[in-house]
């Protein structure tokens, strides 16, 4: 495989031994893939950011690294953790975890990192069309490509936190043109007014995402348009649940023009739709999570002034956003109103049967199927129908 000048005396050792020790990885990596070359990477994200999925082993390999004099080459964010940094107490966890949180953040800010803590870095990082990335949250990864049309393959957490330090990631996979290029097409034009009238972008996610498995779908009929970006964080957000793709070319939507129509053709019908959701009929829940992936600013003002103008809400409503969005949205208010507004985290990744409950309803395909795998009864239902359904006497 070919490397630069440069290339060589990081792998050699000569900036340090973290260096040497990601360009390892990642050239190992590229000869898996029998990539040609590295690319030079404009930006990473890197997951496995919460103690309460990557333990003690995890956060003693960070705090190594960053002792080892390991620092990212290029602007660096990061996925969820465990809790909110400033509401833990809220949480049902004790100082000591919290602590624990705090020294894997501690060892990313030492790094170099933009401790964001947010699944939702395409709304806050400047990420144009061909920019090549190294991101490792399979949301974040799928909107990036399908949706801004930068190239960034669905790398593990490991492996973006070494091509963030390397500043290189392997040329292979969606780096490049031939590999992003759809292997079939999901028609939704027969479904698509009644998902688009249900609000059912998510269920429709889930269906596209067990499909593809590893290939790249055209979707086709589904009558999203780039603004939809709500719709579209949750379509994209369940694909990458029940798939295993980094990509899918949205009709109307992706940058990129699909080339040759694939052969094979699967038609979703309403019938479809349906099935699928029912999978998600848990049923008797007592509190409500919204923020898979996080919710952006409108997205959480518009659900605050919803129970503001129609009274509290029956159950509890646990929300989830960046510290940015959390930071300016957050008043007592919100208590009063029995809604809990949670930066830092997600339903996903911090300890919600501690401090919810282990019912809950969602709007997110994505969560309703990470949460019913770790044995949560899970009702999926659509954003304004849950909405409604709070404030029914
Ligand atoms: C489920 C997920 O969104 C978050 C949990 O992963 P992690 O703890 O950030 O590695 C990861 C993913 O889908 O890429
Ligand atoms: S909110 Fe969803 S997408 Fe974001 S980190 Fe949690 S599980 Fe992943």
């Amino acid at each position: 495989m070919y490397l630069d000048k440069f290339e060589e005396r990081m792998l050699e050792g000569e900036l340090g031994e973290a260096v040497a020790l990601a360009m390892r990885i990642v050239v190992k990596i590229a000869e898996i893939f029998s990539a040609e070359r590295l690319v030079k990477i404009k930006h990473a994200h890197v997951s496995g950011v919460s103690y309460e999925n990557i333990g003690d082993e995890g956060l003693e390999f960070l705090e190594g690294l960053a002792a080892k004099g390991g620092r990212f080459s290029v602007p660096t964010t990061v996925n969820p953790g465990a809790v909110d940094l400033e509401l833990w107490r809220k949480m049902g966890v004790d100082e000591s975890y919290v602590e624990k949180q705090l020294r894997i953040v501690g060892a990313f800010r030492r790094m170099g990192a933009k401790v964001t803590l947010t699944c939702t870095p395409y709304l806050y990082e400047d990420i144009s069309p061909g920019d090549h990335l190294a991101w490792s949250e399979s949301n974040a990864v799928l909107f990036a490509n399908s949706v801004i049309g930068a190239r960034t393959n669905r790398d593990g957490g490991p492996l973006a936190l070494m091509e963030a330090i390397a500043g290189r990631a392997p040329l292979s996979g969606l780096h490049l043109d031939e590999n992003r290029r759809p292997s079939l097409v999901v028609d939704f034009s027969e479904s698509s007014r009644y998902i688009a009238e249900n609000g059912l972008f998510s269920v429709a996610g889930l269906i596209v995402g067990r499909l593809a498995g590893n290939r790249v779908p055209l979707v086709r009929g589904l009558g999203l348009q780039r603004k939809d970006v709500e719709e579209l964080k949750l379509f994209l957000a369940a694909v990458g649940a029940t798939g295993g793709t980094g990509m899918v070319l949205i009709d109307g939507v992706s940058p990129e023009a699909p080339g040759d129509m694939p052969g094979e053709v699967e038609k979703i019908g309403v019938d479809d739709v349906k099935a699928e959701l029912e999978k998600y009929g848990g049923s008797g829940w007592d509190a409500v999570v919204l923020g898979c992936p996080h919710l952006s600013y409108e997205e959480v003002a518009s659900i605050i002034e919803w129970f503001e103008r129609k009274g509290r809400p029956r159950s509890r409503v646990y929300l989830y956003t960046s510290r940015e969005v959390a930071s300016r949205l957050r008043s007592d208010r919100l208590e009063k109103l029995n809604i809990h507004l949670f930066a830092d985290t997600c339903m996903v990744v911090s300890n919600l049967g501690a401090y919810a409950s282990r019912s809950v309803a969602t709007d997110s395909g994505k969560a309703a199927f990470y949460l019913a795998s770790k044995g949560y009864s899970v009702a999926l239902l659509p954003r304004r129908k849950l909405l409604e359904m709070l404030v029914q006497g």
